[in-house]
This record gives C-alpha cells, structure tokens and sequence, in this order.
C-alpha cells in the first residue's frame, strides 16, 4: 500500500487523525477464562445463595495464562463506561456491585471527584490476589483500561490484580493466620508472659 500501513488507511478511511480518535485495541490470545475456580462471584439471587449457604462452596471465573507470558505483555485493553455521580446508590444494592472500578472524573463545576465505572471485557474477570501479578492503567481521556503482566507468567498461573484491603468477600488465597485449632498460637502466648 505504497508505505501506508493498515492502520494509517484505516484512519484515512475514516477521516481520524493519529492519536486522537483511535484507540488500538489487544488481547492476548494466550489466555483462558476458567470457570471453576474456588473464586466464586457475589450473587444477588435469594435461591442462588440459599444453596451456596446449604451446599458449600459456589465457584467462580478468572483468568488463566495459557502459556508461559513475558512480563509486560499486555493481556487487554478494555473500555470503560464511567457512571455519573450518585448512580452508585444504585449499583451498590445489585450484583454490579462487585465488578465496578473506581474512577476519578470532574463535575461540571471542574471539581475532581471519584466515581464508578463498569469496566468491558476481560478487566470484569481478574481475581484478586494480593501479590498481583497483573497491573493495569487507566486512561482517564479516552476511557479504556490496559493490563499488562507484573512479571514473567508461568502457563497455567492465575492472572490477578490487587482490589487494595478493603475487601468485601473471604480471600481463598490470603495466608491462614492461625493454623490448626489455634492451641499452638495460645501455647506462645503463654510461654511470652
Ligand atoms: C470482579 S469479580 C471477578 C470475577 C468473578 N470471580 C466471577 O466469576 O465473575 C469479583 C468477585 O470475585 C470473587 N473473588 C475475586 N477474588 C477473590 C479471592 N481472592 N477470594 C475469593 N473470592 C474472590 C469475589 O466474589 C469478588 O466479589
């Protein structure tokens, strides 16, 4: 194409400038979304509950590496959809709840504040795991969200972020504190006194 690449035609085609309009998109295709890992999602659903209270655990989806992954690559770029302020008042009472990002935005009035936003494609589906190993930007101007590897990736780890450590569910990855009946933990304490 005489020294036009795809993506400059493409841009032409459209009458988009570089840089501004046009968001270049990946995904690995080196992942898979398991879908029974121990990670089960919160459920808003009464009978859904009811029988995770009565039959134990209720699994969940998360995001695999499916072959060994160099640090940095870069996993997704998935699009944001900013809610406007005050709409958490909703989604805090449905299942959205526990898939929304914080978001910084301004008010009309140029006040910085922080929002919610619903975040498409596989950004919804990371696990948490303090030690991540996935890290990921925002871009707050063209309202996507990228996600790289933190380190080199094994086939077949888990692919997580950090949710920080407030969180809002059971973590199945933190460490036990208090192994056994806790008689070891008793015994130090009162050989210490
Ligand atoms: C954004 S969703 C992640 C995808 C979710 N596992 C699914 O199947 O839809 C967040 C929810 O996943 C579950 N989750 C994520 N990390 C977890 C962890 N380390 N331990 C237990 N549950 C976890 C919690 O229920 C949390 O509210």
């Amino acid at each position: 194409m005489d020294g036009v690449t795809n993506q400059q035609h493409e841009q032409q085609q459209h009458g988009i400038g570089k840089n501004e309009a046009v968001v270049p998109l990946h995904r690995s295709t080196d992942l898979m979304l398991v879908l029974n890992t121990p990670k089960g999602a919160h459920v808003r659903d009464v009978v859904l509950t009811l029988a995770v209270l009565l039959c134990g655990s209720h699994t969940g989806r998360g995001v695999f590496a499916a072959r060994d992954l160099p640090a940095y690559t870069i996993l997704d770029v998935c699009p944001v959809l900013p809610l406007a302020p005050g709409e958490e008042a909703y989604t805090q009472h449905t299942s959205l709840h526990y898939y929304v990002y914080k978001w910084p935005t301004e008010t009309a009035e140029g006040k910085k504040i922080m929002t919610q936003a619903v975040v498409f494609g596989l950004g919804s589906m990371f696990n948490h795991r303090r030690d991540q190993n996935v890290v990921w930007e925002r871009d707050t101007e063209r309202l996507v969200i990228t996600y790289r590897t933190a380190r080199d990736i094994k086939e077949g780890e888990e692919l997580c972020i950090s949710y920080g450590d407030r969180l809002n569910f059971e973590d199945v990855d933190a460490p036990r504190e208090v192994e056994g009946d806790g008689s070891d933990m008793l015994n130090r304490i009162q050989l210490d006194l």
